[in-house]
């Protein structure tokens, strides 16, 4: 895999060098009226300045062994250091699937203990949302974070509630493959540094993303090292954006956003918090849509399509019955 060097804020990372062409995420102060347009239009932009997370800029993997109590924490092990995530949810309509991760559960001082080992075959991801079980410091730090920034900028964009706090310690190089998730992302960056690719909704056609019944529903079916152009041709025409988040940047990441997330080497394990709401409720529909509200469309079709013929055999025929010579 080609590697490139890049130069963020005065600092240099090797990253992997792929096909598609990408310009830079705007950064800019949290305060700035562009960044608060950036946000209402539903447009990417790394903040600065926010300190939305700022009463937990001294953790660090010592901090939280001490503090975040005996509770269990999910761990995913990876051979290749990809983590694309899997609904188990839907492994019982798919017999065949293979986890490309293995899950454990382990307490927080396990997984430290297994991060300095030097005999690792494989990559860790702790991925865990923050939840009653941590120690008194962290609810302390947790309750110190800036709220009252988070819940005015959820309130100006008319975001639903906020539904969870993923805490993510990644070991340096896992990556999080291309994906989309349903609801907006405030990303809170506190030790380390991440790279992400970013690419607009309306580049759906060049992600191609599983059939809605997979496990790997909203994650896309191309390899980013080594894309088939064959079965992916729409790919050749990719554009995305990119950035590199560190401590105290925060990433407003938009809902049907698709990103791809590297950890990357050299700054050791990184340690992030997402703050994700639910979606504005769609109070009267404004022409044109918004590429984000076609993807909408799309899956909220497929569910239908799926659930009327309960059979998801026979999907791939139907769907192609439906379009081709007439849509195509
Ligand atoms: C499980 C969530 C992983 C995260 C990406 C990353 O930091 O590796 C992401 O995809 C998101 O915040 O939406
Ligand atoms: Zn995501």
């Amino acid at each position: 895999m080609a590697t490139e060097t890049i130069k963020v804020n005065s600092r240099e990372f090797v990253v992997k060098k792929y096909s598609f062409p990408t310009e830079q995420i705007p950064r800019l102060d949290y305060q700035d009226k562009k960044a608060e347009k950036l946000i209402e239009n539903g447009q990417p932009v790394i903040l600065t300045g926010s300190d939305l997370v700022g009463s937990a800029h001294h953790w660090d993997i010592g901090y939280l062994c001490s503090n975040l109590g005996s509770g269990q924490y999910t761990v995913y092990s990876s051979a290749d250091g990809k983590f694309k995530y899997y609904d188990d949810k839907k492994l019982t309509q798919n017999k065949q699937f293979k986890p490309p991760t293995t899950q454990t559960d382990m307490t927080f001082q396990e997984f430290a203990a297994k991060l300095k080992r030097k005999d690792n075959k494989e990559l860790m991801y702790l991925q865990q949302p923050l939840n009653e079980t941590v120690g008194t410091r962290i609810v302390m730090d947790f309750t110190n974070f800036n709220w009252g920034w988070a819940n005015e900028t959820q309130k100006k964009n008319h975001w639903g509630p906020m539904t969870s706090n993923l805490l993510l310690v990644g070991m340096e190089g896992v990556i999080t493959p291309a994906h989309y998730d349903e609801q907006e992302n405030l990303f809170a960056q506190i030790q380390g540094y991440k790279r992400f690719l970013l690419f607009d909704p309306s580049q759906f056609e060049c992600m191609y993303p599983y059939p809605i019944y997979h496990p790997h529903d909203r994650q896309s079916q191309v390899d980013f090292d080594n894309p088939d152009l064959t079965k992916f041709p729409n790919f050749a025409n990719l554009k995305g954006y990119e950035g590199v988040v560190g401590p105290r940047d925060v990433l407003y990441l938009p809902m049907y956003w698709w990103h791809q997330v590297e950890s990357l080497h050299g700054h050791g394990e990184t340690i992030s918090i997402t703050f994700w709401y639910k979606a504005a409720p769609t109070v009267k529909v404004v022409y044109p849509l918004t590429s984000g509200q076609k993807v909408a469309i799309m899956r909220n079709i497929e569910k239908m399509i799926a659930e009327a013929l309960n059979n998801n055999e026979s999907m791939p025929s139907f769907m192609q019955a439906m379009v081709q010579g007439r849509y195509t």
